[in-house]
């Protein structure tokens, strides 16, 4: 496949690795506002910024290339991604974290909020750790554990930083040296406490993942995420 790499930083580079090894071709390296012919691509892989994202996804729908994000950060504008996708027939799939191994936990997590549920001496919160040039917080990948647990419990909303009401989760986000991304959720009670952890030890799960994605999408039409991808939940 030739791919458009939009985004060349820590992931762009990481992802290259990964692609060239499994027989891609690198077509396009894109690292800022300029202007690409996106067409020379078979499919698209955006690892930007927050405020990059939805002009990259956009002009890859509207030409009709098959495009994956991981950029966090942009979500609210994701809605219209969604939109437009749908109205050009594209191919597009946002993820937070396209390793496996958090798409398992992220089905873990559901599953444990859903026993969890009932339980009223258990308190809810989150962690998770991050290198310091990350630019967004929470993670997208925080946020994404968090709507798993109130799509399954009665929590309402996620805040970060200490919780000041009951139905909400606390999420803790802290910036440490070149941490890749650890994320916790904890249930904790007077009597013990509940923990699921995962720990990122580099960034080749989550280059990994966005490739098996663009190989996956490449001959596709519509709008999917990473449990269709990885066929799991
Ligand atoms: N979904 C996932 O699995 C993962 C998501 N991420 C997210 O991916 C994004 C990138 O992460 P890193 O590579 O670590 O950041 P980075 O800062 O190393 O790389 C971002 C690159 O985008 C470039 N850029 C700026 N404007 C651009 C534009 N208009 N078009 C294309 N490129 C542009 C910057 O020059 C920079 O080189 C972040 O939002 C991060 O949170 C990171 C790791 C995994
Ligand atoms: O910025 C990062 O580095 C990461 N960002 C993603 C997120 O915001 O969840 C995924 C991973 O944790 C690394």
């Amino acid at each position: 496949m030739k791919i458009a790499l939009l985004g060349y930083g820590r992931m762009g580079k990481e992802i290259e690795k990964v692609a060239i090894s499994r027989g891609h071709e690198i077509v396009i390296k894109k690292n800022n506002e300029e202007d690409i012919d996106v067409n020379l691509a078979d499919v698209a892989i955006d690892f930007s910024i927050p405020s990059s994202a939805f002009n990259n996804i956009s002009n890859c729908i509207n030409n009709n290339v098959p495009v994956i994000s991981g950029t966090t950060g942009w979500l609210e504008k994701y809605k219209d991604a969604i939109a437009l996708c749908k109205e050009k027939q594209g191919a597009f799939i946002y993820a937070s974290n396209f390793s496996l191994g958090v798409n398992i936990f992220f089905e873990l997590n559901r599953q444990l909020a859903k026993m969890m549920h009932t339980l009223e001496d258990y308190s809810i919160s989150m962690e998770e750790i991050h290198h310091t040039r990350k630019l967004d917080a929470p993670s997208g990948t925080a946020i994404t554990l968090a709507e798993g647990i109130i799509e399954n419990s009665s929590k309402k909303k996620w805040e970060l930083g200490k919780s000041i009401s009951e139905n909400s989760i606390p999420i803790s986000a802290k910036r440490i040296a070149d941490i890749p991304g650890t994320h916790t959720v904890l249930y904790n009670s007077e009597v013990d406490a509940i923990e699921i952890k995962h720990t990122a030890h580099n960034r080749k799960g989550f280059a990994l993942g966005a490739v098996v994605a663009a190989e996956w999408i490449v001959d596709k039409t519509g709008v999917f995420s990473m449990k269709d991808v990885l066929n799991i939940g």
